[in-house]
């Protein structure tokens, strides 16, 4: 089976590096023609993941269509806002039969679509063959070889059967899942409270703050997640709890990195221009909070955030803010006419 990897940050970079392993013809797709070359005659790419060496089946090049044209899967790993504009792109490229996994995770600006909802409206010709991948996944950690779980998620159990055992090696575990919209949710929204976790930090918070903010912020997610359909078990798998566990305690979240450069009085303007690598949560922040208002759900730390990034709020303001709100139940209002607790 042919194999193309499309984008070659960090995630696309150990993608290919775990498919290379398993399979004998894997293309990753390069953006730069010069870093293209770059990782073609290093084996490495080192902008992105240093010291990972990349198997010999893995190919590089900088021409779309000659990664595209005989991929029978191709895996999705630019950030989230390149997916519309790189679906588009493969349109002409790709066969009728493709199965297309999404890796990214974020939500779409203004029409806050979600990647696998993105794809299908540029690819309609496999949009019943589109599955996503996502969990508590650093690249860094998989260049390692480091044990990883993760979970394919596809409307049609077959796709997402077949994916699983695409990428599933020993150091590799793939679960599968039906719920998409869960799982895209979940990788998305977890972005937003690791830059949380991360201003915690940077105001010299402990654990405590940081667990409450965690439970909390998962909870928010789940709330947002049922009124638009996903399973509320999905949040307490590898793709919701798990996700948000690894990005917001990690060295390598970037989100959370982005965080504590919050606390210090950085705009996230600022944070964008120092980094050349994506920070999700901050677009993701934006669209949670038009999806909030969309299903008028309550999200308090996505507001907070939001108006941190957004609205030149002070972080400490903000914690205030959440620490004095109305108070309320930690269940669900509708939870607890169930249980008629008096
Ligand atoms: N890094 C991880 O550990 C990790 C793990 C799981 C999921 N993800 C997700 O994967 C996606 C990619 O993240 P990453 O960490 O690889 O990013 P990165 O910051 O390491 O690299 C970004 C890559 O995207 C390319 N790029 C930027 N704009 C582009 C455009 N308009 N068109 C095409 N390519 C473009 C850059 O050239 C670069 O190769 C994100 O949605 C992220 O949340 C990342
Ligand atoms: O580095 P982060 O915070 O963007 O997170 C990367 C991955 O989503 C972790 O699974």
């Amino acid at each position: 089976m042919h194999i193309a990897v499309i984008g070659a940050g960090s995630w696309g970079t150990a993608l290919a590096s775990v498919l290379g392993q398993k399979h004998s013809s894997v293309m990753l797709w390069v953006r730069s023609g010069k870093l293209a070359e770059l990782i073609a005659s290093t084996r490495e790419n080192p902008d992105y993941l240093p010291g990972c060496k990349l198997p010999e089946a893995v190919q590089i090049t900088n021409d779309l269509a000659k990664a595209a044209i005989n991929a029978q899967l191709l895996v999705l790993a630019t950030p989230s806002h390149a997916i519309r504009e790189t679906a588009a792109k493969l349109s002409p490229l790709i066969q009728t039969n493709a199965v297309i996994v999404n890796a990214a995770k974020g939500l779409e600006l203004n029409t806050v679509k979600r990647m696998s909802e993105i794809i299908a409206e540029e690819l309609p010709v496999v949009a019943n063959n589109i599955a996503v991948l996502s969990g508590p996944n650093h690249a860094e950690e998989v260049a390692l070889r480091s044990p990883t779980a993760t979970v394919a998620a596809a409307e049609s159990r077959k796709i997402a059967e077949y994916v699983q055992e695409t990428f599933m090696l020993p150091f590799f575990r793939v679960y599968t899942n039906p719920d998409i919209v869960g799982i895209e949710l979940a990788g998305a929204l977890k972005n937003i409270i690791a830059l949380g976790a991360g201003i915690s930090e940077g105001l010299g918070f402990g654990d405590n703050a940081k667990s409450a903010l965690m439970t909390r912020g998962l909870a928010e997610i789940t709330r947002l997640g049922m009124a638009m359909g996903a399973n509320p078990l999905t949040f307490a798998g590898l793709a919701g709890i798990g996700d948000l566990i690894a990005t917001c305690t990690s060295k390598h979240s970037r989100n959370r990195r982005a965080g504590l450069l919050l606390a210090a009085g950085k705009t996230f303007e600022q944070i964008q221009d120092e980094t050349s690598m994506v920070v999700e949560g901050i677009r993701a922040t934006k669209a949670a909070n038009q999806l909030a208002t969309k299903y008028n759900i309550e999200m308090p730390i996505t507001e907070q955030i939001y108006q941190v990034l957004y609205q030149n709020k002070s972080p400490k303001d903000a914690v205030l803010d959440l620490m004095t709100r109305t108070k309320t139940n930690e269940v669900e209002e509708v939870a607890l006419n169930n249980l008629n607790w008096n």
